[in-house]
């Protein structure tokens, strides 16, 4: 592969912004990938691609390289070296890569890959939470999560099925292939960007991992009733929930953030649904008007994104301890309160897209234990590994509210 000048310098360029400016991995490519209107679609993929690896190997190729942050334009263009080198990528004679020493960048990969916080490329307050958390299984965990996302999809049953959507975008030269267990999935062969097609914007599909689409499914809403997805956001689930409710009944999407709730709703307008209505959580009234009101409350609670971070890998430089610590807090009084709003004899589904004990069934045991929880039994969970199923980390519960004794 022969690199190309410009193309290098708006990876750097990004890499910068990302690492120096602090900004979000997504919203620094999108706005790259728009800066020259010449550059095609590998061109696209070689920047995004490039930056990606880079974010996600960036301890292991700075301890390489030898080089400490904030990265100035010339260690960037060193980690940059590391990357071509081990992705076997002629160094070019750029004065940029003057004196790269191949051999040693080589020979360092091979040392520092024996110890795990490097090979795996992560800061050590994680390492050490992941193995106090998961004991053995975090080595395979870990090393899934390094892996590059594949892009899935959800049909919109509502518009169209998975048949004539795989036909559409085929047409496209898009392959896609079904995923057995999953029956509205479909996974791209080859990576392209779905979201300039036709069949996208006429709302025919989301982009959603296939461990997510396992959320609703649990929750298994039902035509006509009444439903709350009380931390919403922008709706990856809302949709596909009011979608499995054939647009009948009433499903209520909450959250703190109305900017995420506005997204939901342009989104379900591309998806030809109408049975949302969005409620900013901005009182505790919100939830009070809906105590024993729903016949389903799914808590897709906030989280530490361990179990995601395939597809953000950034976030294992910007996540702090600290943030963990106040998340399970969080986590447990989202448990407490949002509970209230699901009637006797319905449905509880509480999901993150964690893979950590401490955010996940230890939360659902200690709810199960406490004042607030003591109508709830706890009916399936399922621990989703990226190890196992090749897709993100989730965990997702469901639990049933006892029915009222009549007295
Ligand atoms: C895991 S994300 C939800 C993703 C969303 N359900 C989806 O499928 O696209 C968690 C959401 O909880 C929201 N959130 C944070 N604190 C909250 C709170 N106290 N009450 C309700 N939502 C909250 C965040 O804004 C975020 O949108």
């Amino acid at each position: 592969m022969k690199l190309h000048r410009n193309l290098v310098f708006a990876t750097i360029d990004s890499l910068n912004q990302i690492f120096n400016e602090g900004k979000q991995a997504d919203k620094v490519l999108r706005h790259t990938l728009r800066l020259d209107k010449r550059w095609g679609s590998r061109d696209r993929s070689f920047i995004a691609e490039t930056t990606y690896d880079i974010v996600r190997w960036k301890r292991l190729y700075a301890e390489i390289a030898e080089v400490r942050e904030p990265f100035d334009r010339a260690n960037l263009f060193r980690l940059f070296a590391v990357w071509a080198t081990l992705s076997g990528i002629k160094i070019p004679d750029w004065k940029q890569f003057e004196d790269t020493p191949t051999r040693r960048i080589k020979g360092r990969f091979d040392e520092l890959s024996k110890i795990r916080k490097y090979r795996e490329s992560i800061p050590d307050w994680m390492d050490e939470l992941g193995e106090k958390e998961l004991g053995k299984k975090w080595d395979k965990e870990i090393a899934a999560l390094n892996q590059l996302a594949d892009v899935v999809l959800r049909v919109n049953t509502l518009k169209t099925t998975l048949e004539n959507l795989q036909n559409e975008l085929a047409d496209l030269n898009i392959e896609t292939e079904t995923i057995p267990g999953y029956p509205n999935a479909l996974k791209l062969k080859e990576r392209a960007n779905v979201f300039i097609t036709d069949a996208f914007k006429n709302g025919l599909f989301e982009v959603q991992d296939a461990s997510s689409q396992k959320v609703a499914e649990m929750l298994d809403a039902k035509p006509g009733m009444r439903v709350v997805d009380a931390c919403a956001g922008a709706g990856g689930k809302s949709l596909h929930i009011a979608t499995m409710m054939e647009n009948k009944g009433q499903l209520i999407a909450m959250d703190i953030y109305e900017n995420k709730l506005n997204e939901l709703k342009r989104r379900a307008r591309r998806n030809d649904i109408f049975n949302i209505e969005t409620r900013v959580i901005d009182s505790t009234k919100v939830i009070k008007k809906l105590a024993e009101k729903a016949d389903k409350v799914l808590i897709d609670a906030p989280c530490s994104g361990l179990g995601v971070l395939k597809r953000n890998p950034d976030s294992k430089w910007k996540l702090q301890p600290e943030f963990l610590d106040s998340i399970r807090n969080t986590q447990k009084e989202l448990l407490d309160s949002y509970s209230r709003m699901v009637k006797p004899g319905g449905d509880l589904v509480y999901a993150t897209c964690s893979i950590l004990p401490s955010e996940n069934e230890k939360q659902v045991k200690s709810f199960l234990a406490r004042e607030e929880g003591k109508d709830f039994s706890l009916l399936k969970e399922e621990k989703i590994l990226p190890s196992k199923s090749g897709f993100d980390g989730f965990y997702i519960s469901l639990l049933r509210k006892a029915e009222k004794v009549e007295k």
